[in-house]
């Protein structure tokens, strides 16, 4: 997946400062928001500082905050900082600087002393700005259910495609683990599932600057709730479910067609009635209880891969 970072060649030349925030954070909307609101002003000020890449959809962002005081030379250096009748791209010269006029000079000088003073602003209020950072950072899940074949793979592949998050899907750990040489979990992973002891915790915390987790598959029965529970509760928010709905009979159709390719023993007829059964007996329970919590946002998962992605495209979006 791509990193969705990028760094400013400006402040990155700055990085090495002692000021510098470590590490760069990767911030949602709101926590942008937030941050705007403690008085980083000059952030709106100068767009050059605060990066983004990817559609403009893409929320995560790059925050590297103003460095704090820039030497005179670095700032007459800087691109577009160039005196008044010489193209940036001129050489700096030492002799150069003595054709800088006095206006140019004041108003490089009052905009170091802006940048300072922002920081002063920003330093007081840093302990609370790191707490509710702190407070924010955890791990967002979105846990995404539906019944066999509903398509939860396929919108997933979509969704990292476009936008920041890290799959991880129940189903394909399982396999995984299950087929590894030597997997010390290979005989216990029925047991491991049933205890709610995925390990989404270690997993998740695999890459600091990843922080939005699409988990598919999971939680798909009270034991694994019970586990996510147990393991992860105040580690991570769990910000809604998309539940991909369809019927049986699609359910099943695209299972069989799946498993033409797809390798997989459980993709027959025998094994999908039991999974359908499984499904609405465990999983959907789970579901409801999302449900009563005002977290679930059904989708009709019956149309095309381009329909039902245009609806998680809009919840994505409106949801942050
Ligand atoms: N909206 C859709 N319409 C038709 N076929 C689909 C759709 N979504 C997925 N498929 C196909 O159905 C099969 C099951 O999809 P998959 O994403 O693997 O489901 P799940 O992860 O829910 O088990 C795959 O072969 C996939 O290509
Ligand atoms: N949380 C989970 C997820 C998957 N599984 C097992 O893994 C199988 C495949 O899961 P999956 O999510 O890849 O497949 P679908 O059932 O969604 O097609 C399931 O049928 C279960 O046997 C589990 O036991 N617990």
């Amino acid at each position: 997946m791509r990193s969705g970072l990028h760094r400013h060649p400006v402040c990155d030349g700055l990085l090495s400062s002692p000021w510098y925030f470590r590490p760069a954070v990767a911030l949602s909307p709101s926590i942008l928001v937030l941050l705007l609101g403690e008085g980083m002003s000059v952030l709106k000020r100068e767009p050059p500082l605060l990066h983004r890449e990817g559609p403009l959809n893409d929320p995560e962002l790059l925050l590297t905050p103003p460095l704090p005081i820039l030497s005179i030379d670095k700032i007459f250096s800087l691109p577009g900082h160039a005196p008044t009748g010489h193209s940036s791209s001129s050489s700096a010269e030492p002799t150069t600087r003595g054709r800088w006029s006095f206006i140019d000079c004041f108003l490089r000088l009052s905009e170091q002393f802006m940048v300072v003073g922002l920081l002063q602003r920003l330093s007081e209020k840093l302990p609370r700005v790191v707490h509710r950072l702190s407070e924010m950072m955890k791990p967002q899940v979105v846990f995404v259910l539906g019944g066999p074949g509903a398509g939860k793979g396929t919108q997933c592949e979509r969704i990292v495609k476009n936008y920041s998050y890290t799959h991880l899907s129940a189903g394909d750990l399982l396999r995984e683990e299950r087929s590894r040489t030597g997997s010390e979990f290979g005989q216990l992973i029925d047991t491991y599932i049933k205890e709610g002891k995925i390990a989404m915790e270690e997993t998740m915390k695999s890459d600091e600057k990843k922080f939005r987790f699409l988990i598919d598959g999971f939680p798909r029965n009270q034991d694994n709730l019970q586990g996510w529970n147990n393991v992860m509760d105040g580690k991570a928010d769990v910000k809604f479910v998309l539940f991909f709905d369809c019927s049986s009979e699609v359910c099943i159709d695209r299972c069989l067609e799946r498993g033409k390719s797809s390798g997989r023993t459980d993709d027959n007829r025998e094994s999908l009635e039991k999974r359908i059964q499984t499904y609405l007996q465990s999983t959907r329970p789970i579901i409801e209880q999302y449900e009563q919590q005002g977290k679930v946002h059904k989708i009709d998962a019956s149309r095309s891969v381009d329909e039902v992605f245009a609806d998680v495209k809009n919840i994505l979006e409106n949801q942050g």
